[in-house]
């Protein structure tokens, strides 16, 4: 779908790189450059579309997405943050996702543009997440998209935390295509045990796993043709989900059947989070071709 690609009081803030809102008012950030087109919506540091040269589209954004400002986009890549699920007392997936991030820079380099958004506790500290953080997210667009999330505990005390880069990866038809690279055994959060696989399977939804043992690259083959090809690095698990025919409301049948999320996590042992001490950071990082 890409009825949502219009932009408006754009400003180029750099050669290529414009800054301005969709109909909707979303906040967002356009690229084009020689290695292609990029949407980033700073509600929820998401990006929302990535055409690289071959122009083919690799991110699903659903056509029932709201883009208010108010509800989860989705679609593209959420970020999960500063927990991955369902914790008491705060949102599903976390606060980064609905969150207002602020461009922080741009850099247009000789072999690719990087775009930087930044969150913190300056300018969001939740009840439920009183800690001091700082959130970075690099787009890098080159030969490849390159998204790179580094934590930051900015805060005097520890801090445990669990993250995704929960990408909707858009492909031809889910029940037809072929995962390659989660590894074999998964968590599966739909029945609640660990289970074994095949190395190389085809999604039938619904599908809900926490792969904890995944390749550095996930191969996405999305029809006989083409494959996507997702590396990860700084994960520890890899989630594979599409909600089958029980979907939320903000996806329909009409587009469901060509999304596929496949997510790199930092879940930590056990799925009970990773440590982080004051100055230390984390960087979760995908790498998409
Ligand atoms: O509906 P959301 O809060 O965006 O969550 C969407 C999905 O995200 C992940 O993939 C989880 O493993 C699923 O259990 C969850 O349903």
């Amino acid at each position: 779908m890409t009825h949502w690609k219009k932009l408006v009081n754009s400003v180029e803030i750099e050669t290529g790189v414009y800054q301005g809102n969709l109909d909707t008012g979303l906040p967002v950030v356009f690229a084009k450059t020689e290695h292609g087109e990029l949407w980033i919506s700073l509600f929820g540091g998401q990006v929302l579309s990535y055409i690289p040269k071959d122009g083919l589209e690799r991110f699903w954004l659903s056509q029932n997405s709201k883009l208010d400002q108010i509800a989860p986009i989705r679609g593209g890549v959420p970020i999960c943050w500063p927990w991955f699920g369902a914790r008491e007392g705060g949102p599903n997936h976390g606060f980064a996702r609905t969150a207002s991030w602020k461009l922080d820079q741009v850099k247009v380099g000789i072999t690719s543009t990087r775009i930087t958004l930044v969150l913190s506790d300056e300018v969001f500290r939740p009840s439920y997440w009183p800690e001091g953080y700082e959130l970075q997210l690099d787009v890098e667009l080159g030969q490849q998209l390159t998204l790179t999330l580094t934590c930051h505990n900015c805060g005097l005390s520890p801090w445990s935390f669990s993250a995704a880069l929960h990408s909707y990866f858009r492909v031809d038809n889910t029940t037809e295509t072929m995962i390659c690279g989660a590894g074999t055994r998964y968590h599966d959060k739909l029945i609640g045990q660990t289970s074994i696989g095949q190395a190389q399977f085809a999604p039938v939804p619904p599908l809900d796993r926490i792969y904890t043992h995944p390749d550095d690259t996930i191969e996405i083959k999305v029809n006989q043709a083409c494959s996507w090809n997702l590396e990860q690095q700084g994960h520890d698990a890899s989630v594979i989900w599409h909600p089958g025919p029980k979907m939320p409301s903000d996806m329909s049948q009409m587009d469901a059947d060509q999304m596929l999320c496949v997510e790199t996590a930092a879940l930590g042992a056990q799925q009970s989070g990773i440590i982080l001490v004051p100055g230390e950071a984390y960087q979760l990082i995908q790498r998409i071709r």
